[in-house]
């Protein structure tokens, strides 16, 4: 079953100077229960994407061509249909209130129910997220916690209510290398089997490959490559996602195999020159419309 359903799609942001194109002509469906990696480098349009399937786009962004959401039996909610976690692990939680009953207020916001119930709710996710001794754990505060908690805690708040789809905004991106598998590890085993569909940002081919089903690649507001993990990964037929992974063979440290762990993230993509492709990639920045 499609969850999305995109065709010609495009936003646009509008400012003093004119209209800005973030994403043109993007040709896409999303199924349900799959795990989608949205690749690309950064300005490439993942989060516009990300914010246009939540249905969360800022007041100055102008869309074009068509996002319908056959999936759903009624206009999706952020936050109760739709569960988002973004980047920065503390941004989504509020330093003055308990974890615990910031993931039971968020249950109970989207689904109702008592308090008492809403509570062990959230610490039975928190205990979901292996963050040891859980029930403590619910009467601190997030500053009494590590980034990587933090982002533990901002995943809890995000499925205690049972979303059909999460969207994930380079949840560890603020995170160490090895927070970083550590927790897309734990988003793969939640995710798996479960039904949820998974639709994760990043512009980290590794963590794309730790987890997705499917690969949408975005370069410069365009979709250049879309369709199984396996398969692109395998034979990438866009040069930009070819060059992606001709970098992601260069981090590999030989003693380690297929490792990255502990490797620096030290090359990213914004390094791979577009002058070195053979093919041309079209490129939004050339069709700014200064309208
Ligand atoms: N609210 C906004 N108003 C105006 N322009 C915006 C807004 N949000 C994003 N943009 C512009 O749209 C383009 C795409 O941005 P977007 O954040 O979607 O890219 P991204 O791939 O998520 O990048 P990053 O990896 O840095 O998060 C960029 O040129 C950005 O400056
Ligand atoms: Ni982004």
């Amino acid at each position: 079953m499609k969850l999305f359903s995109l065709r010609g799609f495009g936003v646009s942001y509008r400012d003093r100077t004119g209209m800005h194109p973030a994403l043109q002509g993007i040709d896409l469906d999303i199924e349900a229960g799959r795990h989608l990696a949205l690749l690309g480098e950064s300005g490439s349009g993942k989060s516009t994407l990300a914010a246009a399937l939540a249905g969360l786009l800022p007041a100055n962004a102008v869309t074009a061509g068509r996002l319908s959401r056959p999936g759903f039996a009624a206009q999706p909610r952020a936050g109760r249909d739709i569960g988002m976690v973004f980047q920065d692990p503390g941004g989504s939680l509020d330093p003055l209130i308990r974890v615990g009953d910031q993931i039971a207020e968020a249950r109970r916001a989207c689904r109702g129910g008592s308090r008492a119930d809403a509570l062990a709710l959230a610490r039975d996710w928190l205990g979901r997220m292996a963050l040891p001794d859980p029930h403590a754990a619910s009467r601190k505060y997030p500053h009494q916690f590590s980034g990587g908690q933090k982002q533990r805690i901002a995943l809890a708040a995000a499925l205690v209510s049972e979303p059909s789809v999460l969207i994930a905004d380079e949840p560890t991106s603020a995170l160490d290398s090895i927070t970083q598998h550590a927790i897309v590890e734990l988003l793969r085993t939640l995710t798996t089997g479960s039904g949820l569909t998974l639709i994760f940002v990043t512009h980290d081919i590794a963590l794309a490959s730790q987890l997705a089903d499917d690969v949408a690649v975005l370069y410069q507001g365009r979709l250049v490559e879309a369709g199984p993990a396996e398969r692109l990964f395998r034979a990438p037929a866009h040069p930009y996602l070819r060059a992606l992974l001709q970098t992601r063979q260069e981090l590999k440290s030989p003693e380690l195999g297929n490792e990255e762990l502990g490797h620096p993230r030290s090359r990213r993509f914004a390094e791979i020159d577009p002058r070195d492709f053979s093919v041309k990639v079209p490129s939004a920045a050339q069709e700014h419309d200064h309208g």
